[in-house]
């Protein structure tokens, strides 16, 4: 059998596989579902807020033919209801994921995580598209660069970034001019492709009801968009970062594409919500089928060794 273990700041997670934050990670019994799957690596959590949120008016999740398209606006059981889960032990590493709604949220969450018990990950969710009347902070690099500046005048612990999925060369470089100012231990990308629409033609309306339809992406749909993040950031971020790849995993080849392009680990969303906790076993079983094809024995003989034409 291959050895899918990674190792991320302090923590060794036994395989690459991830749930995307979000997806099967709500509650107690969600989180410890992913921990004790099989070919999981652990678990990261829903994005905590500050307090408990109900998120956005349903519907507010529809499974399109390709993927899917959310506007859950980030209901969750609140921070304490998290921190307090990752503090206790667990067979595999957390990531305790955290959105503020403001700036000032999210300096306070850090300050409770800095001040707290817990040691492992966290991860700053800068990309949620849906919540109303709220931008995206990581599509504002000034406010992006502020943030981080304060965070890290005062947290020590393993912090990463969820990163909203870009589209512009340039982009590319500015975020990455500015993530590299700090010591990040990871970047996860992509989060959902923001605000796209859907209709269903027999009713003439979209298909869910927040923000008039508008909902961010995920699935097979937005695989291209999430190997361009992944391949874009690892050419341009110190190797100290790692990155979690995301977006439109659906089966070992695409795990094998997001591998080619430098992602460290791999997150699963929509197909996870999809298919349940078994498709880790099914996607660790097809890439081990694809690098046997290949001659492969470790991840290190191709990840990020995708070649140009
Ligand atoms: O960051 C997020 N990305 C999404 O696609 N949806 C959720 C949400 O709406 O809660 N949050």
């Amino acid at each position: 059998a291959i050895d899918f273990k990674t190792t991320m700041a302090n923590a060794e997670f036994p395989s690459i596989f991830l749930n995307a934050s979000g997806v099967n990670c709500m509650t107690v019994t969600e989180m410890d579902e992913m921990i004790n799957a099989a070919c999981t690596g652990g678990v990261v959590t829903k994005s905590a807020t500050p307090q408990q949120r109900e998120g956005n008016p349903q519907p507010r999740y529809y499974q399109l033919e390709h993927g899917s398209i959310n506007s859950m606006g980030l209901p969750n059981e609140g921070f304490p209801y998290y921190l307090d889960y990752v503090t206790k032990e667990h067979a595999k590493p957390t990531i305790l994921s955290v959105a503020g709604l403001k700036m000032s949220d999210n300096i306070e969450l850090l300050h409770k995580i800095q001040a707290s018990d817990y040691t492992g990950l966290t991860e700053l969710n800068l990309s949620c598209p849906n919540v109303i009347g709220k931008p995206q902070v990581a599509y504002d690099f000034e406010e992006t660069d502020a943030l981080l500046a304060e965070i890290f005048s005062f947290y020590t612990k393993p912090l990463g970034v969820k990163l909203p999925p870009y589209f512009d060369l340039v982009h590319f470089d500015q975020m990455a001019t500015i993530l590299n100012k700090y010591p990040l231990t990871h970047i996860n990308t992509v989060n959902s492709v923001g605000n796209g629409l859907w209709i269903d033609i027999d009713t003439e309306k979209v298909v869910i009801k927040p923000k008039q339809g508008f909902g961010g992406l995920g699935g097979t749909m937005i695989l291209p968009t999430a190997l361009a993040n992944v391949r874009a950031f690892r050419q341009r971020l110190n190797p100290s970062i790692k990155i979690i790849g995301t977006g439109g995993v659906t089966s070992g080849a695409d795990v094998f594409m997001h591998l080619l392009c430098g992602a460290d680990m791999v997150s699963v969303g929509t197909a996870l919500l999809h298919e349940g906790v078994g498709i880790f076993q099914r996607l660790t079983d097809e890439l081990t089928t694809i690098m046997a094809e290949k001659g492969y024995t470790s991840i290190e003989d191709f990840r990020g060794k995708v070649q140009d034409f």
